[in-house]
């Protein structure tokens, strides 16, 4: 059912935690109008038999399955295991205790199994300690595959800083110890009156499963009219979570307690809940969507995806932008002045005709951005335009048809890389770039076309580098399992089926934290150096401030390190972003700190990590990372550890993942 929104993908569920339901059926209809579902205890913990008494009391257990068709079972009802009030400890000192709490949870387990119930509701353990509770459940989890019901952990979250600490450390605890069958595992928070920060729920939560936030109705307050609201406080932590898709929980002291004030106040938040503009609108739908990269030379891109490359206004004007100077530099000095303006440089008037060689020109967005700069900047321009896509080219063809451009601009079809033809360009422009930069293999492909630079010339983009942050993410991280085993009929190679956590993807990263910060680091960059004459010494300085003229090798290795500002946090992987550098401080970027706004041709790229780990407060966080080559193929390798400084300062290894994508045996990039 849900409630929805215009514009959202997702809509609100809401469903309610009753108490002591005496009759489920009657509580089923009555309730079934509004909420999209209900959670009732499974049994009475003080219902528990031994298989003695099981045998002997003439009272059942609980309620038979019977009571309602099981279609409400998988769909309506979710069922809670009662472990609070002290009846169940199943890490107890005691062996009895610890005997029969896990013979309660058992049953109820069992129970819940044999009713087919969708979710299971279960507390996070208040006492100290939770292995012997986590080894239990994970005897479970195991097996969650085989069985139609999904586990969620019920988690109270408490108003200080150190209890909701000491809460989280707790979860990461039952994460470590279940390992890999925690990801079938989901959470319900519960919101108390008092909350923690909401630098809390945004650093800790935020990237893990959370099914969903359950209120009490003593939560609420009174408005002036009588209603029951939501202190601003909670408001902002309900709508953040709502962002995130998640359900809400009404719990209620008594079953006959009303409830129709706050489902509707919990609609009138939800309406509000986000407020998307016309990107957000875009992107809305591929939040924590993971897609491999795109190939563009190995493969032919299809139209509809140059369609929405062409959707990106931002980028194209960034484009034309760049041009009009470059053209606006060499009307008036003669030449390009690419990397920043030269104080007091002689003016050289230039009025001839300047050649822009297109490399990759898809179905031709910058033909008319490139002659769009030349009619602004009053320059008499000819463009050159390639592409390798022979689909492509008959969109360029019909292009110079209908547009009459058959005088202004040539056309190539063809490699770059192998290009002969007798053309030289003044400005040599491509949009080659990836998620990641250079993965969409652009020094390979231009590091060749250098030879067609007429003396002065210059490429633009002419550099572009690659940022890096660690992060932390849950939701993500399931998906590549997700991702994975969509096998054979979503056409995932076999190499990403076997290992799926050894290739980046595509994602526009939205449930994700960063434990040591949001701020990224660079690793490689490249750079396509302009035409230099020998005797040009300006732009030999000019290239030499910039630090061009280092090693031009595509094979690359960079090491960066991070220092960890959660009190303790799982790493699931790391982001990585670019930026480009086309004509002096023009650039675009999907670096967050720099980020070019209202742009989305790029979502960012997600390194994921095999076996997350765990950090703490001060420890620092190494990513290595390399780019290798063959004569066939482009490929990442990357690792993540994590250090310690000693008391004498020296850095003492903790742990170090794998190195993952070894000769690309999950992933490359065809050349
Ligand atoms: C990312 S697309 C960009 C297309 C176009 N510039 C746009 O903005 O819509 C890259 C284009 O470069 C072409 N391409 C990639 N490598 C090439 C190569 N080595 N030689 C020629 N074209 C290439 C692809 O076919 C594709 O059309």
């Amino acid at each position: 059912m849900g409630f929805r929104v215009k514009d959202f993908p997702y809509e609100l569920r809401v469903g309610r935690d009753i108490n002591c339901v005496s009759h489920l059926q009657a509580t089923i209809a009555d309730q079934e109008t509004d909420f999209d579902f209900i959670l009732v205890d499974v049994c009475h913990a003080m219902n528990f038999r031994t298989q003695k008494t099981l045998e002997t009391r003439d009272i059942a257990l609980t309620r038979a399955d019977t009571c309602i068709r099981s279609g409400y079972w998988q769909d309506f009802v979710l069922t809670k295991i009662n472990t609070q009030g002290g009846l169940v400890d199943c890490d107890s000192r005691h062996e009895h205790v610890r005997l029969r709490s896990e013979a309660i949870i058992t049953q109820e387990i069992n129970f819940a199994m044999h009713l087919s119930v969708h979710a299971l509701v279960i507390d996070l353990p208040q006492g100290p300690r939770i292995e012997n509770f986590a080894r239990l459940l994970a005897s479970y989890l195991m097996n969650v595959h085989t069985s139609a019901t999904r586990f969620l952990m019920r988690i109270d979250l408490p108003a200080s800083f150190e209890d909701a600490e000491a809460t989280y450390e707790k979860y990461l605890e039952f994460k470590q110890l279940t390992g890999h069958c925690c990801k079938s595992v989901q959470i319900i928070l519960v919101l108390q009156e008092d909350l923690p920060s909401w630098e809390h729920f945004q650093s800790r939560w935020i990237g893990e499963k959370v099914h969903s936030l359950q209120l009490d109705t003593n939560v609420f307050i009174s408005n002036k009219n009588g209603f029951p609201v939501l202190s601003k406080r909670h408001q902002e932590t309900v709508r953040a979570f709502m962002r995130q898709q998640c359900r809400i929980i009404v719990k209620t002291r008594h079953p006959n307690d009303k409830t129709d004030d706050h489902y509707n106040y919990l609609c009138h938040l939800f309406k509000t809940h986000d407020k998307l503009d016309e990107d957000d609108r875009i992107e809305v739908n591929y939040r924590n969507y993971l897609q491999s990269p795109l190939q563009p030379l190995a493969d032919n891109l299809e139209s509809a995806t140059y369609e929405v490359f062409e959707n990106d206004k931002i980028k194209y004007d960034i484009y034309e932008n760049s041009i009009y100077k470059a053209l606006m530099d060499k009307k008036k000095y003669g030449r390009f002045l690419q990397t920043k303006v030269v104080e007091g440089l002689e003016e050289k008037p230039f009025d001839g005709e300047v050649t822009v060689m297109y490399f990759g020109a898809g179905r031709g967005p910058l033909i008319r951005k490139a002659l769009k700069a030349a009619e602004k900047a009053d320059v008499k321009v000819k463009v050159i335009a390639l592409d390798k896509n022979p689909n492509a080219i008959v969109t360029l063809r019909n292009m110079l048809i209908e547009e009459n451009l058959g005088d202004r601009v040539t056309l190539f079809a063809g490699d770059m890389r192998h290009l002969s033809a007798d053309v030289k360009g003044d400005i040599l422009m491509s949009e080659l770039l990836g998620s990641f930069g250079d993965n969409e293999l652009s020094p390979e492909c231009l590091n060749p076309t250098a030879k067609f630079l007429k003396e002065g010339g210059i490429f633009v983009p002419y550099s572009y580098t690659n940022y890096v942050v660690p992060l932390s993410s849950q939701i993500i991280w399931n998906e590549v399992n997700v991702y994975a085993s969509q096998g054979l009929q979503a056409r995932v190679p076999i190499s990403q089926q076997l290992y799926p956590f050894e290739l980046p993807y595509v994602v526009r990263i939205f449930s994700a934290t960063h434990p040591c910060g949001e701020t990224t680091k660079e690793v490689f960059t490249f750079r396509h150096l302009p035409y230099i004459q020998d005797e040009d010494q300006e732009m030999k300085v000019e290239v030499k401030r910039d630090g061009q003229g280092e090693s031009t090798s595509m094979k690359k290795y960079d090491r960066v390190e991070f220092t960890v500002e959660q009190e303790q946090a799982e790493i699931h992987g790391f982001g990585g972003y670019f930026t480009a550098e086309l004509y002096q401080e023009i650039f675009y970027s999907t670096n967050p700190a720099q980020h070019t706004p209202g742009m989305h041709s790029w979502f960012p790229m997600y390194f994921p990590i095999k076996e997350p780990f765990l950090a703490r407060k001060g420890q620092q966080v190494h990513i290595a990372i390399w780019r290798n080559n063959s004569h066939a193929k482009v490929w990442y390798e990357w690792a993540m550890s994590l250090t310690e400084k000693t008391p004498e300062g020296a850095s003492k290894l903790i742990m170090t993942t794998h190195i993952h994508n070894i000769n690309g045996r999950g992933f490359s990039i065809g050349l």
